[in-house]
């Protein structure tokens, strides 16, 4: 057998959560129940909510004559500033391989866990089967699996975590993230013309983009009020590209004015977010918004995720053109591997992580 790779970090015992479900106990370990003022409330205000994300129609920026392509444009300038999320419809992604990535997700959760071991997520690492972001012995647990894996450039990728079942596995997951990819250049090229900006500009800026999928398993909870599916957090990325399982329950809520919005899935339609490296170049107008995902008593969910990024080597901050008088610059430059490095070993903290790239208010900051 090959050596196990070791780690410094003492993270105790992880217990897996489809093993917790199938156990059918109603009894949820200490580690997963949540202080009082983290725990999802499930009243009927937040369910029947009608404030909802906004949806793109990618249509009509694709094919739309004037008036539609400029009224879509709109309709992303105002999702970007006010909501930081939006789902996209008439994506062109074929439903079929929609369907298809699912399944292979889905094929993976259900094997025997031995199996799943054998791609392990080692505590302070990211990619593998596990869960992420745990770097102590006494941190809360989400109650969710995770598989992950680097995809580009091709050095993030280690072949030994990709898994050889499904057989169809692989091949699946190469294509559909090559739609993916089409689908955040072009999704930054529209968000470029929207900040009046040139539409080859985060292209030109990110050089070989790094991309990451993450799929998240979230099997039903015994006690869905004590515990959360994934902690609260923005994403380190430029864009995220979500895929919510069909027909499953809602998990996936934004927090925006202080409360708790669910995210409604639409069918075939791709849910998409700001992350923290679009809000540091644009400056802070377009804003990463913190979310988290919770979970249900009956009912299991998918969700799977793609990272979409500047390559590490990439220096980043503000761009000129959005900083002036009236919005001075509210972010120092880093390097995107040093954010990458700082974002994956910190825990999940709401929207803590980008205090690494925020000037502070009285350091005299210049435009
Ligand atoms: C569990 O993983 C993540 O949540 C995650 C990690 C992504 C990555 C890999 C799985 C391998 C290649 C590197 C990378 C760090 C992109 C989240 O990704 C966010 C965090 C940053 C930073 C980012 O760019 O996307
Ligand atoms: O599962 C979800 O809906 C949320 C997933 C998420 O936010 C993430 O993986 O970063
Ligand atoms: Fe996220």
């Amino acid at each position: 057998m090959a050596p196990m790779p070791v780690s410094d970090i003492k993270v105790g015992h992880i217990d897996d959560v489809q093993e917790l479900r199938k156990s059918k106990s109603s009894h949820v370990p200490e580690r997963f129940i949540r202080d009082t003022t983290e725990r999802p409330k499930f009243d009927k205000d937040i369910v029947s909510s009608t404030n909802s994300i906004p949806v793109i129609d990618l249509s009509k920026l694709f094919k739309g004559n004037k008036d539609e392509f400029l009224n879509e444009i709109l309709n992303l300038t105002v999702s970007c500033q006010e909501w930081g999320f939006f789902q996209v419809i008439n994506h062109g992604i074929d439903v079929e391989l929609l369907n298809s990535i699912e399944k292979v997700a889905l094929e993976f959760f259900m094997m025997p866990l031995e199996e799943k071991q054998k791609y392990p997520m080692i505590p302070g690492t990211v990619q593998g089967y596990g869960q992420a972001f745990v770097f102590s012995e006494d941190q809360k647990l989400d109650w969710c699996n995770m598989f992950a894996l680097g995809l580009e450039p091709h050095y993030t990728r280690n072949p030994k975590l990709w898994p050889t079942k499904p057989s169809n596995f692989s091949g699946t997951v190469e294509e559909y993230s090559r739609e993916i990819r089409k689908l955040c250049k072009n999704l930054l090229k529209y968000i470029a013309i929207s900040l009046n900006l040139n539409d080859d500009v985060f292209e030109e800026m990110f050089g070989v983009a790094l991309q990451a999928v993450r799929m998240n398993y979230y099997p039903a909870c015994p006690r869905p009020d004590l515990v959360l599916g994934l902690s609260p957090h923005s994403d380190g990325s430029a864009l995220t590209v979500l895929q919510q399982g069909k027909g499953n329950s809602v998990g996936l809520q934004i927090l925006k004015d202080n409360s708790w919005i669910p995210v409604q899935p639409i069918p075939d339609a791709l849910v998409i977010n700001i992350g923290d490296t679009i809000e540091v170049l644009t400056n802070g107008r377009y804003k990463s918004v913190e979310h988290r995902a919770v979970t249900h008593q009956e009912k299991d969910r998918l969700s799977i995720v793609t990272f979409y990024a500047p390559c590490y080597e990439i220096e980043l901050g503000p761009i000129p053109e959005l900083v002036n008088e009236n919005n001075l610059c509210k972010y120092r430059r880093y390097n995107h591997g040093e954010y990458s490095k700082h974002y994956v070993t910190n825990k999940l903290q709401g929207k803590k992580t980008l205090e690494f790239a925020k000037i502070k208010p009285d350091s005299g900051s210049e435009y």
